[in-house]
């Protein structure tokens, strides 16, 4: 075994920046596993390398050769077990990069007042909607992503593809509707599809009265690049999920930002 080289440690430019940038990928892995299981086996693995370090030093052979073995496959096997992780990980770096994310450029080169009245003229049919949602109690999921990946919705949802309307959302959500159950998908400016079932969260750290509706908002924000509403059936309140964390209980002002920024 080669011995460990410290060299990173010395206090030069490029090592302090290398330094940095391990602590910052390791913070933004450490939010993204954080309260789901994904946390726990991270934790085994990594005690099993600590583990294979410390036999190997010991020259405890037939264990070492075993740990090694394990820690071989190590990066494969992190793909495996890791693969939505990976997936939110990949999305939040490309994400950033993006330049028309950045808002303030485009704005900028684009025209703010124009981008800002277009954008209200867009969220203003689902904010009334989840208005008379929240007053009637009809439970709704509402998912807006920018990329609509066809593959992920394909399977599980039944294809809209119309033009974003309040009293066609309302109606999509009434209980009687045969498309009430699921989530509604929101992208390219229209709604795409009706009756998603997704991804739910394995967070154990959620509060006691979130079900299914919830979880499934949280889990499609984990998973891909999308925000969620999710107005309750029990209690008419509205949350707002994004990269796997939930707002409770926003107001209308409140949500009419987040969309503002997000959609
Ligand atoms: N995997 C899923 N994807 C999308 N929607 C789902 C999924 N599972 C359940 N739902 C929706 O959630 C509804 C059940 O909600 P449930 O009562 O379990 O959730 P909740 O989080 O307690 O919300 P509420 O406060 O509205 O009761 C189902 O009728 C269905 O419409």
């Amino acid at each position: 075994m080669q011995p460990l080289d410290f060299s990173f440690l010395k206090p030069t430019i490029p090592n302090i920046l290398d330094v940095l940038l391990v602590a910052f990928i390791l913070y933004q892995l450490y939010n993204l596993i954080r309260g789901t299981i994904a946390a726990n086996i991270f934790i085994g693995f990594i005690a099993i390398c600590l583990l294979y370090k410390i036999v190997d030093l010991l020259h405890m052979q037939l264990l070492s050769a075993i740990l090694g073995k394990f820690a071989s496959v190590g990066i494969i096997a992190i793909v495996i077990v890791f693969q939505q992780e990976v997936r939110r990980f990949l999305l939040l770096v490309g994400k950033n990069a993006s330049l028309q994310r950045n808002k303030a450029w485009w704005k900028y080169f684009f025209g703010k007042a124009e981008a800002e009245k277009n954008n209200y003229a867009r969220i203003k049919p689902i904010i009334d909607a989840c208005k008379v949602m929240k007053q009637t109690r009809t439970g709704a999921l509402i998912v807006f992503t920018k990329y609509y990946d066809e593959q992920f919705y394909q399977n599980s949802c039944e294809v809209v593809d119309a033009k974003i309307s309040k009293r066609l959302l309302e109606s999509i959500f009434q209980k009687n509707s045969p498309l009430h159950d699921g989530a509604v998908v929101i992208s390219e400016n229209k709604i795409k599809s009706a009756s998603c079932i997704l991804p739910v969260t394995e967070k154990s750290d959620l509060p006691a009265q979130f079900g299914l509706r919830h979880r499934a908002g949280i889990g499609v924000t984990e998973a891909n690049d999308a925000t969620a509403i999710i107005v309750s059936e029990e209690t008419g309140e509205i949350s707002y999920a994004k990269q796997g964390r939930i707002k409770m209980n926003i107001s209308f002002a409140e949500l009419e930002k987040l969309l503002n920024k997000d959609f």
